[in-house]
């Protein structure tokens, strides 16, 4: 990768408080007809980005006042199509460095005509063209005009490089294999223009010399990322050509091929980057359900592919690494199939409970299982993850908000959005056994529609009285010793229960990373919580009893309504 870098930076001219508009470049893009607007926009905007001082997009007219309306930024001339004259488009070319043909142009024949006329009188001007998209379509049959201009770059995608293969060599490629190999032939052919065959790895070779660009990139195909390609190349080639003999570039490698590597590197590494921050929509299983997930990196060590994803709407500390086994696309089959499962696991969920109905002072509440066909099953199209299972579901709205409130900035005592965002998090790591009493509580709330009986069967005090009981042997001072005695929660801690406590451990990581504890001791605290955590997993049938959920009453106001 250094190479490449020494390469790429070798061609880009240093800024210089002597220069004036238009030294670093004035780029030219033919092309955007009625139906392509994007794509000459696309290629234009690449070109200003990487650093030329103007753009140029010659269109149709039909196209003209939408290309100008996406960016000010470009000089648009409507001059394509029947009223299309030579000297008008010469006029403008004279004070362009390259130019770049074919982004949206489209394929009728007759707007096709003045082709030829541009190609030579960019070529009289001896300046790089580059064929992209409906340029090379053009140039199939019409690939003796650049034959020998070494100043031309092209950059077919694989179908459009087996066209031209095709066409040039007089007979039909069946396959796509040995892109290497025929590259070469064919820009040897072509009389040593460059060629950019674009893929899996994009293949640059001017006939003599074959480099390759292997850089990550993205899978994402959207279209346009050939445009970006393509207008950034337009910057790059007026670049490398500027530099000349200056660029000191390795031993046959001519300017053409670096500013080809230049713009494939900078396209494929802009698209690892987008990709890397908005990840891949998925499904993922975690226990028997299917959620909605963002997949945020693959590892594939030992050939085994592994996901690390993030449940949309989760705590990250939900975050992990699946494998594929638990992965699906995010499409319809598979959303359905969520559905189908929360329904399968709601229908089980009844089946367990619904002889032993939960009574509250006495009095049998309407179970869950009595709710009317054709009322909303959230699930069915409100997916979990828009409620988590933690405080902010119930009990402790209010200090989740708290934590929330520290964002606005109006008050300077109050942190940064930034500090806010880059707060190391405390990971707590909550025992899998526990995660599925979470989830399952999640979907008491949310698709049973239940609330937690209060007061707590087994409250949050007894919890840790039986903890500090367990301990006994051990240290006088535990965490639930402690709370109980200095945190002045007698009252909210004989109240709540087990649940409740285990919904706040989702949130605690976050709430930590808020003390003054160093380092040493916020090891020491995180350990003591683990511990706590594994003797609330012994303990689990005890303090997290299924019965523990009530169906609340029906509003009455509601029912006259
Ligand atoms: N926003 C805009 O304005 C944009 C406008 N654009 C403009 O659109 C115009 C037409 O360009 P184009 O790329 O759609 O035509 P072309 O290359 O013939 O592909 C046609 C078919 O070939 C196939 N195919 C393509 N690549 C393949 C591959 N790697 N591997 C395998 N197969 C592949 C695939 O067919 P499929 O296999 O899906 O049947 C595809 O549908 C042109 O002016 C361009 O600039 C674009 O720049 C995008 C953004
Ligand atoms: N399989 C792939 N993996 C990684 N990057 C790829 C892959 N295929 C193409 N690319 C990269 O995407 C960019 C555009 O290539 P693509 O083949 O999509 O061009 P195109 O079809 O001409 O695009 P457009 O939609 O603009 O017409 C190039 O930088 C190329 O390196």
């Amino acid at each position: 990768m250094s190479s490449v870098r020494s390469i790429i930076k070798s061609i880009i001219p240093p800024l210089s408080w002597e220069s004036y508009k238009g030294q670093a470049g004035r780029i030219g893009v033919v092309g955007g007809s009625e139906n392509y607007t994007g794509a000459p926009y696309y290629a234009g905007i690449s070109a200003l980005r990487v650093g030329c001082d103007l753009v140029h997009v010659f269109c149709y007219p039909n196209a003209a006042t939408v290309i100008k309306s996406y960016s000010p930024e470009l000089i648009v001339h409507p001059i394509l199509g029947p009223l299309f004259t030579g000297d008008s488009f010469r006029l403008w070319l004279q004070r362009l460095h390259s130019v770049v043909i074919g982004p949206g142009l489209g394929r009728e024949p007759t707007l096709l005509n003045p082709m030829a006329d541009m190609i030579q009188a960019a070529k009289a001007q001896d300046i790089p063209i580059i064929f992209d998209a409906d340029g090379l379509y053009y140039l199939e049959q019409h690939w003796h005009l650049i034959r020998g201009y070494t100043k031309a770059i092209l950059t077919p995608n694989i179908v459009e490089f087996s066209r031209l293969v095709e066409w040039v060599s007089g007979h039909p490629t069946p396959t796509l294999e040995n892109v290497h190999d025929k590259a070469m032939s064919l820009a040897a052919a072509l009389g040593n223009v460059t060629l950019v065959c674009k893929g899996h790895k994009d293949v640059i070779t001017n006939g003599v010399e074959i480099i390759m660009c292997e850089e990550p990139g993205s899978p994402r195909r959207c279209g346009g990322q050939g445009d970006l390609l393509s207008g950034s190349l337009g910057t790059f080639a007026h670049w490398a050509e500027q530099m000349g003999n200056s660029s000191q570039l390795p031993d046959r490698m001519t300017g053409s091929m670096a500013a080809a590597l230049a713009a494939c590197c900078l396209t494929r590494e802009c698209n690892r980057l987008a990709f890397a921050e908005h990840g891949e929509k998925v499904l993922c299983f975690h226990g028997p359900l299917i959620y909605e997930a963002k997949c945020l990196k693959i590892s594939g060590k030992d050939k085994i592919p592994k996901y690390y994803v993030h449940y949309a709407g989760w705590n990250k500390n939900w975050d992990e690494w699946v494998n594929e086994t638990r992965m699906l696309k995010h499409n319809e089959a598979n959303l359905q199939k969520q559905r189908d499962l929360i329904r399968q696991h709601e229908a089980q969920i009844k089946s367990k409970k619904g002889l032993k109905l939960p009574t509250v002072g006495g009095v049998k509440r309407k179970s869950e299982g009595a709710r009317k066909e054709g009322e909303p099953e959230h699930l069915s199209n409100t997916p979990l993850r828009e409620v988590e299972p933690s405080p902010s579901t119930a009990s402790a709205t209010t200090s989740s908000s708290a934590i929330k409130r520290k964002r606005p900035r109006s008050d300077a005592t109050m942190e940064s959005e930034e500090e806010y965002v880059s707060k190391v998090e405390v990971k707590i790591k909550i025992p899998d056994e526990l995660k599925a009493i979470l989830v399952e509580d999640l979907l008491s709330i949310t698709v049973n529609h239940k609330l937690v009986l209060l007061p707590a069967k087994v409250t949050v005090k007894k919890i840790l009285e039986d903890y500090v009981k367990a301990k006994s042997s051990a240290k006088a001072t535990t965490p639930g010793k402690s709370l109980l005695e200095k945190g002045g929660h007698e009252n909210l801690a004989e109240v709540f229960g087990g649940i409740h406590l285990l919904r706040l451990f989702v949130k605690l990581g976050g709430y930590l990373a808020y003390t003054q504890l160093n380092e040493s001791q916020m090891q020491h605290l995180v350990s003591c919580l683990h511990e706590f955590l594994r003797f609330l997993v012994k303990n689990a049938g005890t303090y997290f009893q299924k019965d523990a959920y009530i169906s609340p009453a029906p509003d009455p106001k509601k029912k006259s309504a």
